[in-house]
């Protein structure tokens, strides 16, 4: 590939570039001094251009001296405002034009262009100041009726809006209006996302102001039943499709994305999509949800987000015989096939974006996503949120819990419906604590946490048959194939559901429970709504009130006996945000279990005397921003005590640090 050398040199704060057409090849040369520029261009002779083109760039000597730019949307914002002024006939101060361009008339061919023969092929490009209507149409830097009069004259916005100027919360105020009159939650995703596409400060300043309200609408359930329809409501990529037909070349696909300081990438390939199953390519929904809570919640700006779905086929027969179903039609590839394209993409993903970037598996099957986390922990930043993300909120909220149960975590007696990611991620975290807390082996520690899944309780005698993610949990028991009786036999405190299976937790197995336990603790977790294991107002009615209640997906206070009763939402949102911002303060390069641990800790820190009074074992949402901050502290501390920190010195206040770090949706003034 060839790469024309277009203005030779640009220095930025004291840091020369090499210019090219193509704005991802701007090559940074030298660094620390302006003779340097000289240098640039001596080099770009030999690397680039051949001893000719370079010797031209230096007898012309266009050089360009800013100050603080380092990042290519910056560079080429101010290369843009060089263009505009002397588009504009103007000089510029820091630019040294010999210029041949005839700005009275005509335009010159400068980058030879037009006496290029009709066969010889061009690169478009652009690298421009967004004014006008291009302004309006960039959600990043768009801010609707809020434009004020200075900015609409500077930025030639005249006649492009009605005459009203609103403020940010006026809009906030509006839009708000609008979203509450739309019944079908659905439609609210729609008009969020709508929202997210034209102005995504606003986005955002909704979604934190009014996150309470707006979460089940971005994020579980709604985003469920959004995935399920992605054919019909997709209108804009919000992200990256790497298909079996981009094998071979995933690291162009990877450049093709407009942003380069990527440092959160979730990823799914929509085989488990919460607990719907297989929506292959439709999954894109997941990772656009999870990153827009990574801003929202955890304060990582929207442009250093990447959400990404890999489409090896789908084995769901109606999106195969859908005409319109936007993916590959064609049963998932497996085995090598599969084992090779993420080889390719996670290779590709380390290459183009370094080491630090933290990758977010979500919503794999359980075949792959074991397997994926252990490969890949080994040599990258990754994190499984359906394994590790739901483990730390739940050991949050059962640390929380202790100080409505009494006793310690090994005091205690586990009983799981589901041993797949989620469930056997959360036994295995609970374990860890044990063991730390008490000096226990793991394997002791294990005895007191019990699975069961489809084919009953998960047991010695089925070792053989056990994949081995379940294994550990196979204890000495008699077989027992019904929930309810693995409750009466087991006589667990706390009750799991990670099955994935909606009403599973029967009026006998709660009432079970109850019998058991002064206040049992039940935790339906599985998503959405419908896959729930049982209501809150089931949970609350069965026990008679006594029940402390999480779910995953969100339910509302229930009155029972003139008492009002707070479910906890039991979502791996309270722990991916902060944990991942924790990473990324740190320059983590590995993720180690102590973080999970030290992030479930510092939610379980979060619950005050006033939320247990309600007995709620996790804080509200409201104040995310602050729980994001104390997680990604506790998180960040946890790398730099195991050494796996690059971003050094530490900082001495990690909280204030954090809250640094945090993006602000507000709107800047446009000079
Ligand atoms: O997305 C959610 O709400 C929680 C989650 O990771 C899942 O259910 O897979
Ligand atoms: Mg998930």
């Amino acid at each position: 590939m060839q790469h024309t050398l277009v203005d030779p040199v640009l220095l930025f704060d004291n840091e020369a570039y090499l210019i090219f057409k193509n704005p991802l090849f701007w090559v940074p040369v030298l660094q620390n001094t302006r003779k340097s520029a000289s240098f640039a261009c001596f080099l770009g002779c030999f690397c680039f251009l051949g001893f000719i083109g370079g010797l031209h760039c230096f007898l012309q000597r266009r050089i360009l001296v800013g100050s603080g730019f380092r990042d290519r949307k910056k560079v080429g914002a101010l290369m843009g405002s060089v263009v505009e002024e002397i588009r504009n006939g103007g000089g510029h101060s820091v630019v040294d034009v010999e210029s041949k361009a005839g700005f009275g008339g005509g335009i010159e061919d400068v980058y030879g262009e037009d006496c290029a023969t009709e066969d010889q092929v061009l690169t478009p490009w652009t690298a421009s100041v967004a004014s006008g209507y291009t302004l309006l149409r960039d959600p990043h830097y768009n801010k609707g009726l809020a434009f004020t009069e200075k900015e609409r004259d500077a930025h030639y916005l005249r006649g492009l809006l009605p005459p009203a100027v609103l403020t940010q919360e006026l809009q906030e105020k509006k839009l708000m209006q609008n979203l509450r009159q739309y019944e079908v939650p659905l439609h609210r995703y729609i008009a969020m996302m709508d929202l997210q596409e034209r102005n995504e400060g606003l986005f955002y300043k909704l979604l934190i102001d009014n996150v309470e309200e707006l979460l089940p609408v971005v994020y579980t359930p709604t985003v469920g039943e959004a995935c399920q329809k992605y054919g019909s409501i997709f209108r804009h990529p919000q992200g990256l499709y790497i298909s079996l037909k981009e094998k071979g070349k995933i690291l162009e696909v990877l450049k093709n994305w407009p942003e380069r300081g990527i440092q959160v990438i979730v990823v799914t390939d929509g085989e488990r999509i919460l607990g719907l199953g297989d929506l292959g390519c439709q999954g894109m929904g997941i990772p656009v949800g999870k990153l827009s809570l990574y801003t929202a919640l955890g304060g990582v700006p929207p442009s250093a987000c990447l959400p990404i779905t890999i489409d090896v086929g789908t084995n769901n027969e109606k999106l195969l015989n859908d005409e319109f179903y936007i993916g590959l039609k064609q049963r998932r590839a497996t085995g090598q096939e599969y084992a090779e394209l993420l080889e390719e993409f996670m290779t590709a993903v380390k290459q183009n974006y370094g080491e630090k970037v933290l990758v977010q598996f979500e919503d794999f099957a359980n075949h792959n996503a074991f397997e994926l986390l252990s490969k890949y922990s080994k040599t990258h930043l990754v994190f499984n949120d359906d394994i590790q993300g739901t483990a730390s909120v739940v050991l949050a909220g059962l640390i929380a819990s202790l100080k409505l149960l009494g006793g310690t975590l090994g005091d205690h007696t586990f009983l799981f419906l589901g041993a797949g990611e989620a469930g056997t991620g959360i036994a295995e975290l609970i374990a860890l604590e044990i063991s730390k807390k008490t000096g226990a082996p793991l394997e002791e520690a294990r005895k007191k946490i019990w699975l069961v899944d489809s084919k009953g309780l998960i047991v010695k005698s089925r070792l053989g048959s056990l994949q081995h993610f379940k294994q550990p949990w196979a204890h000495d028991h008699e077989p027992i194939k019904q929930l309810v009786d693995a409750v009466k036999a087991i006589k667990p405190t706390v009750l799991i559901g990670t099955s994935g299976v909606g009403k599973q937790f029967t009026k006998d197995v709660v009432e079970t429970m109850a019998s058991l336990n002064e206040k049992p603790l039940i935790l339906a977790l599985s998503n959405p709504t419908s896959q729930a294991e049982c209501t809150a107002e089931e949970a609350y009615t069965w026990t008679k009130g006594r029940a402390i209640f999480g779910s995953g997906s969100p339910f509302d206070p229930v009155e029972y006996e003139n008492k009002l009763l707070v479910p906890g939402q039991a979502n791996n949102a309270y722990i991916f945000p902060g944990f991942g911002l924790g990473l990324i303060m740190a320059g983590a390069i590995r993720v180690h279990d102590d973080m999970l641990l030290a992030a479930s800790e510092a939610l379980a820190m979060q619950v005050s005397e006033e939320h247990y009074a309600k007995g709620l074992i996790y804080p509200p949402f409201t104040n995310i921003r602050k729980i994001s901050a104390n997680i990604a502290a506790k998180v960040a501390a946890k790398v730099y005590e195991l050494g796996l920190a690059s971003n050094l010195p530490r900082p001495k206040d990690l909280v204030k640090y954090a809250e640094s770090c945090m993006y602000s949706p507000r709107y800047r003034s446009y000079r």
